[in-house]
């Protein structure tokens, strides 16, 4: 039977933060911890934890946005990522048009590929004439929209996808859910950051449990939604109960605090 091989792998990775100064010297905090992941080529692999679990480390890990402090990670061949949500690479003195060239070119895509797909990704993102001019002058939800276009039209072997970034107003927002599925329905690794078990389990086949930058649970998506999602349960009942018992109310308001 023939092995599939990881086209990316961390091995044990732990990435620190500098966090303030202590007596001058740089303090570190530890965002992620003894990860270890790998991704075949069409995987598609939710990661769930609450906020500050680590979610987007671990995706600007795998962007090669950050580098691990420990442990390994490993890239084969020429392997193409897209991380929707981020619009980091934008030069502001340039125009739009030079920056679909230069991110297109840091991404890993020739020339000759961007100028082919340089019309396709102006009119996706709706920025009109204003394409020429300097990035500085664009609006967030702009920028939003081109990073967003230039990241779907690269056709990238692995999309890093982070779910609480939204893209552009409603309408576009709508545009873009469409082409995002497309492309988790598509040949390329998916990595969708998310807070919602549903979603997970309903578009990946594996899913990774992140709290306090460790993996608490990996594996089948169905399972470890599961896990989490009872993990949520039993904290809800537990909180709600305390709040009967400090003051007499029924009220559930605010559980959804820390989500
Ligand atoms: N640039 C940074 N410098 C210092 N600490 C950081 C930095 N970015 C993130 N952190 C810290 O690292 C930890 C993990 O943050 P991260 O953004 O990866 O979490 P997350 O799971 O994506 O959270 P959320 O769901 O709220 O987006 C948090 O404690 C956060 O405060």
């Amino acid at each position: 039977m023939k092995m599939v091989q990881p086209i990316l792998e961390l091995e044990n990775v732990s990435l620190l933060y500098k966090s303030g100064f202590n007596f001058l010297r740089a303090r570190k905090k530890i965002a992620l911890e003894s990860i270890s992941l790998q991704v075949c080529p069409g995987d598609k692999i939710g990661i769930l934890g609450r906020n500050g679990a680590g979610k987007s480390s671990l995706l600007k890990l795998l962007a090669g946005i950050y580098k691990p402090d420990s442990g390994t990670l490993s890239v084969t061949g020429n392997i193409r990522s897209a991380f929707i949500g981020l619009q980091h690479g934008f030069v502001p003195y340039l125009s739009g048009i030079d920056n679909i060239m230069l991110t297109g070119i840091l991404m890993g895509m020739s020339r000759a590929e961007i100028h082919g797909k340089q019309r396709e990704i102006i009119e996706y993102s709706e920025i009109g004439h204003n394409i020429l001019e300097p990035i500085y002058s664009y609006s967030a939800g702009m920028k939003a929209r081109l990073a967003f276009a230039i990241s779907v039209f690269s056709e990238p072997d692995i999309l890093l996808i982070d779910e609480a970034m939204s893209v552009g107003d409603r309408a576009f927002r709508k545009k873009s859910q469409e082409k995002i599925s497309e492309l988790i329905a598509s040949d390329a690794a998916v990595i969708l950051v998310s807070h919602e078990p549903g979603l997970v389990n309903n578009v990946c086949s594996k899913a990774l449990w992140l709290e306090q930058g460790r993996i608490i649970s990996s594996g089948d998506s169905a399972a470890v939604a599961e896990q989490y999602k009872s993990s949520f349960d039993s904290r809800i009942r537990t909180r709600s109960s305390e709040e009967r018992k400090g003051d007499g109310s029924e009220s559930v308001a605010g559980l959804s605090e820390g989500i």
